[in-house]
């Protein structure tokens, strides 16, 4: 378990992260959305202990982040640009972290250097911006984390490249319950494999939802009935957003399909649509006035 509790960060004197909590399950994979400039790189790197907070806590399994070597050992964090000794190729790079991570694993390394056809004896600085970050991959899931901490992880990827690694972390989530918190600008470059999202705009934690429970809990209803509009239906649906299209009634609702169902049908209507939105609606209803949030990071 993750916990982030009533974190503040500044950098050179400007607060940077207001008062953010966040719990994640252990097992889980948690995606931190926000646009350019919202704070995703100076909270993962507060989660990571690389920067103290001047309030609130930091915890992996109830314990403080910060110069905790037992805890360091088994989280691993990608930064937005990896880096690597200059002169160093993959296989040296390798032995740094066998001799940093006591969960380091040979096999894992060796089968990972196959299945992404790495030169492992080439210099990293003379690969692609993408060929790096799939080494950056390789190293980290061969120390075997807990915790794995992603910043913008897919960015330089190609879309083959990007559905293996996906499914190689989904796989570690699956097997050994490591736990995920992985940062983009984009919700849908990640909606595929986290189970939850946090939105961070202007270094404040805005919305966080899990996603199942959001793609279910919210509806769009179209619905027309032959004589009045029953008020009375409308006032118990409690809708989110409601609109009158001539005699058709479109609306947003939250709560159970059929339960929603059941109420409409009362009525006798006679046109009756119970239609699924799109990820992008549902964030901007949910997220009521702050919704406009959400549009930079759906492109
Ligand atoms: N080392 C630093 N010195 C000064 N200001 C910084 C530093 N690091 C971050 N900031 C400021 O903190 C704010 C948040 O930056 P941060 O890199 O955490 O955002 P981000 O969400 O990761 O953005 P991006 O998606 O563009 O990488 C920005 O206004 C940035 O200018």
């Amino acid at each position: 378990m993750i916990k982030m509790n009533d974190i503040k960060k500044s950098i050179d004197g400007v607060e940077i992260i207001h008062n953010v909590s966040f719990q994640i399950r252990k097992g889980s994979i948690y995606g931190l959305l926000g646009s350019n400039g919202a704070g995703k790189t100076t909270l993962l790197k507060t989660l990571s202990g690389i920067y103290l907070q001047e309030e609130g806590s930091v915890e992996i399994e109830g314990k403080p982040v910060f110069e905790n070597p037992t805890i360091k050992d088994k989280i691993f964090f990608i930064p937005d640009a990896p880096t690597f000794f200059s002169q160093f190729n993959l296989d040296q790079m390798a032995q740094f972290y066998k001799n940093t991570y006591p969960g380091w694993n040979d096999d894992r390394y060796l089968k990972l250097v196959q299945e992404f056809q790495i030169d492992s004896k080439k210099r990293l600085h003379k690969f692609s911006k993408g060929v790096q970050r799939q080494s950056a991959f390789i190293l980290a899931l061969s120390t075997m984390p807990e915790v794995l901490i992603l910043d913008e992880p897919m960015d330089g990827l190609d879309p083959v490249v990007r559905k293996k690694v996906k499914s190689l972390l989904i796989d570690d989530v699956a097997e050994r319950e490591m736990t995920i918190l992985i940062s983009s600008h984009n919700l849908r470059e990640v909606e595929d494999i986290c189970d939850h999202v946090g939105v961070l705009h202007g270094g404040k934690l805005l919305f966080e939802k899990e996603l199942d429970d959001l793609k279910t809990s919210i509806h769009k209803i179209q619905v027309a009935f032959k004589d009045h509009v029953p008020n009375e239906l409308f006032e118990a649906l409690d809708p989110l957003h409601r609109e009158n299209r001539g005699s058709v009634v479109l609306a947003i609702v939250k709560g159970n399909e059929a339960r929603i169902a059941e109420m409409v049908e009362r009525y006798n209507p006679v046109i009756f649509d119970l239609l699924p939105l799109t990820l992008e609606e549902i964030f901007i209803y949910e997220m009521g006035d702050v919704g406009y949030v959400i549009k930079n990071i759906m492109d």
